[in-house]
């Protein structure tokens, strides 16, 4: 299996390659060449199989020779066996046709766990195999930035810098990431939004000389793996609905489009995904480009849904060069022009993106009331980012297609927005009890990539 660059002029590369080097050196995202397919019966077979069953037979032919199936069924092992719930992620009705798929059991309580905790494994595979050692950049919203340092954290082939927005994470996503004791984890406060974390990190990957000089990888869903990792609940939640003998359909709480691509990636490999709908809080330019084919960026308003507050959204460009039928100097284009503030999609690439996806956007107002709403009909205490996905489906949905919306992050990391909706202030489990007494450890940095560049390579060396 290779993988190749959305912007068409950099190398194709092998599964490991791609999971260790990041974002392509033309500055494009890597993705599959081919995307591999299941028959029915291949997708009929799943039903009552593991969590791990399913995520072997969904991810193998992905990973080519990378490791052996035996290898690879052991990190698959590995990489769950801290979840919180046997199923790893649960499926429970919130009401007729509508369902939430739980994808906060992990260690830090997002679905980010899911793809972080198996990358934690292969990096360690494949970097012991190599006896090299890597420098991880991660830019975060607040989710991914926890999940990686979960995933890293001790490991002495790998230093792990994470830049997030100073002051517009949750107090419990902030001190995930500064009170680990480790020292190979930096947590990075810088004076911006997620798009300027994002836009450097890309800095650091387009500067060959520092990229190289620290051998720097990539964590977020810049990384193949990431998104690979998040296709397997599509399946083991779609199959326990009766796939592949009726449709389903997503609603995806998005920011960086890299869940909702996943989705996209499971239809595309056979399973009968009818939409995929894109949900987004005020931050909206997916919202606004799938309703009007126009892409226009705007500075990120902070909103309650922090870990979605995003303009620029990363993976949307590998959805791009789909729509644009893999025509890399088209997307290349199209990426140049977003430099500029943005771009207009083609009658024919938006033809192609609304084949699959639709869209809806939730204020602030609406998210807190459906936050209470589920408590009061429902019984179910919802993250904010749930909750815009929750209200999404409920307004859109098709009553003879069930609707399966990710919930993907555990109400009590953000507290203070469940507590003023519904009233409930959502505890921390036990081990995480002590986590607002635990000593913090974090940098101020400004957004100046040559600053960010320093203090990384300072901190490498002492
Ligand atoms: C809790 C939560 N929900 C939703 C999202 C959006 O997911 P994506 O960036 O894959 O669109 C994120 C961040 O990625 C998140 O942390
Ligand atoms: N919401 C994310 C933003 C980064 O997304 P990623 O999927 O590209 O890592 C976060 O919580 O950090």
């Amino acid at each position: 299996m290779q993988y190749i660059s959305t912007r068409g002029k950099a190398p194709a590369l092998g599964f490991e390659d791609t999971m260790l080097s990041g974002l392509a050196r033309d500055g494009g995202l890597y993705v599959p060449e081919t995307i591999p397919t299941l028959s029915t019966a291949d997708i009929r077979a799943m039903h009552g199989l593991s969590y791990e069953e399913i995520a072997f037979r969904v991810m193998r032919p992905f990973v080519g020779d990378a490791f052996t199936d035996e290898v690879f069924a052991d990190l698959i092992t590995k990489a769950y066996a801290g979840f919180g719930h046997d199923a790893r992620a649960p499926l429970v009705q919130l009401g007729n046709g509508h369902f939430l798929l739980e994808l906060f059991h992990g260690p830090t309580l997002a679905f980010k766990d899911f793809a972080m905790q198996l990358i934690g494994q292969m990096f360690q595979e494949a970097l012991s195999r190599s006896g090299k050692r890597v420098t991880i950049v991660g830019a975060t919203s607040g989710d991914t930035g926890s999940a990686a340092i979960e995933a890293f954290r001790g490991l002495d082939a790998v230093d792990v810098f994470i830049l997030y927005p100073h002051d517009r994470i949750s107090e419990v996503q902030r001190r995930q990431m500064t009170t680990p004791t480790e020292s190979n984890v930096h947590a990075m406060a810088l004076d911006g939004d997620f798009d300027d974390c994002q836009a450097r990190l890309k800095d650091m990957f387009n500067d060959f000389d520092f990229r190289d000089d620290v051998r720097l990888a990539g964590v977020n869903s810049i990384n193949w793996g990431r998104v690979l990792a998040q296709v397997v609940y599509y399946f083991s939640s779609a199959v326990s609905l009766g796939a592949p003998d009726r449709k389903i359909s997503y609603s995806v709480p998005t920011g960086n489009f890299g869940d909702i691509f996943a989705g996209y990636i499971a239809k595309r490999m056979g399973l009968p995904i009818d939409r995929l709908v894109v949900a987004t809080n005020q931050n909206d330019i997916l919202h606004r480009c799938l309703s009007t084919g126009g892409y226009v960026t705007d500075r990120v308003t902070p909103s309650i849904s922090p870990s979605m507050d995003i303009q620029v959204s990363s993976n949307f460009e590998r959805a791009l060069f789909d729509a644009y039928d893999r025509d890399g100097n088209a997307v290349a284009q199209l990426m140049n022009e977003l430099k500029a503030g943005g771009f207009h999609v083609s009658q024919g690439a938006m033809d192609v993106l609304r084949d699959h996806y639709d869209s809806g956007r939730v204020s602030e107002d609406e998210t807190l009331a459906t936050i209470r709403q589920a408590q009061d009909h429902m019984g179910e205490l919802l993250c904010p980012h749930s909750a815009i996905g929750v209200a999404v489906a409920e307004a859109q949905r098709d009553p003879n297609v069930p609707m399966i919306t990710l919930a993907t992050a555990h109400p009590a990391k953000f507290p203070d927005a469940v507590e003023k909706a519904s009233g409930l202030r959502p505890p921390l489990p036990d081990r995480m009890a002590d986590l607002f007494t635990r000593e913090e450890r974090v940098t101020r940095v400004p957004n100046d990539l040559t600053q960010l560049e320093t203090f990384i390579k300072d901190r490498i060396a002492s």
